[in-house]
């Protein structure tokens, strides 16, 4: 779908893609970086709006130094920033780019009505978009990417703005871009842990450099940490501590870091599995004590780990890019 070689991008002050060399394949890939790590300028150089400084790039096989204008026929775009007039209700407005991107009246109309039901947008498309939400918004610039039926999409920070609901709602939508109709996508967005679970591949850039491209599955591969969480009792007030203790008298090594866990119930001790008998003892030396087991899982690796290497992301919520 993408192939760059060596891609850089100079303004004078700044090198916004130093030498990014990358291979995308068809479904669903992030772009994630912090602010200013050069997702933007990727984004506009591989929709032939803005030349590269060195190297070179390819959307579907053709050129973005030569092809722009055909590259921009077969994909679509969801800019970063409001560019939604505010006058015009979301019909209209999606009616507009459809007839720009070369579709007859009638066809216009009829993909109109259907993307705009697919991103979520009914009654409301006949209102002057001025008056949406920022969630409404974003599905309007949505279903204009969508609206020429493209073979890829390029969204810029499609969840910017929007609450942890709407956030969801988007992922969704966008995971569906391309089960439902096969459309592939990139993606960019500044926080690691939405992107984990919408995406199939991970391609991750700071300061404009490539730090790692990889399956999601590869950067959430299991660790051998096992996370285990166990209640009170009156025999033992502090479970906790009363397991770490008898845990620890068998030989098992826990990690420092301790996790707050359930409201009613104790702290989430973490400790090294070495195989199927931790599993064994975790659950006998429970059971002896008389405590009862919340929960005793396998933590997997997160892609927050590629910015703090050596560290184990415990948290499954959205996780910020540290800001350089
Ligand atoms: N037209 C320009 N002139 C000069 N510098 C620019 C220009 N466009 C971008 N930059 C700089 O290039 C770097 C990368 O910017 P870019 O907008 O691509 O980042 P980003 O990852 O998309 O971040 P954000 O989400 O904040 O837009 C930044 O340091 C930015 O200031």
């Amino acid at each position: 779908m993408i192939a760059t070689e060596s891609l850089s991008k100079r303004f004078p002050r700044v090198t916004a893609l130093d030498r990014l060399s990358l291979d995308i394949g068809p479904g669903v890939t992030g772009l994630v970086g912090a602010n200013g790590a050069g997702k933007s300028t990727m984004i506009k150089i591989l929709l032939g709006l803005s030349p590269a400084t060195e190297g070179r790039a390819e959307v579907l096989g053709l050129d973005v130094a030569t092809s722009g204008a055909a590259i921009r026929e077969r994909v679509g775009y969801m800019p970063e920033h409001d560019c939604l007039p505010p006058d015009v209700s979301a019909t209209e407005f999606v009616v507009h780019m459809a007839r720009m991107s070369g579709l007859p009246p009638t066809a216009a109309r009829e993909r109109t009505a259907d993307t705009l039901r697919h991103v979520g947008l009914y009654e409301e498309r006949y209102r002057p978009i001025g008056g949406y939400s920022t969630g409404m918004k974003q599905r309007v610039k949505l279903a204009q990417a969508l609206v020429h039926d493209p073979r890829l999409v390029l969204l810029d920070e499609p969840t910017n703005g929007l609450d942890p609901v709407g956030r969801d709602e988007m992922l969704g939508l966008i995971r569906r871009v391309y089960t439902d109709f096969g459309i592939s996508v990139l993606v960019t967005s500044h926080l690691l842990g939405e992107l984990e679970r919408t995406c199939d591949h991970v391609v991750v850039i700071d300061g404009g450099k490539l730090l790692r491209s990889s399956s999601t599955s590869d950067f959430t591969q299991v660790t051998t940490t096992l996370a285990v969480e166990v209640t009170d009792t009156d025999a033992h007030p502090d479970g906790t501590a009363a397991l770490r203790e008898a845990l620890t008298a068998a030989g098992v090594t826990f990690h420092a870091r301790v996790e707050d866990g359930m409201p009613g119930a104790g702290h989430v001790l973490l400790l090294e599995a070495t195989g199927e008998e931790t599993y064994d003892l975790v659950r006998d030396t429970v059971a002896e004590l008389g405590l009862g087991l919340v929960r005793m899982e396998q933590r997997r690796h997160h892609i927050a780990e590629v910015f703090r290497p050596g560290t184990e992301a415990a948290t499954s919520r959205p996780q910020e890019v540290p800001t350089r």
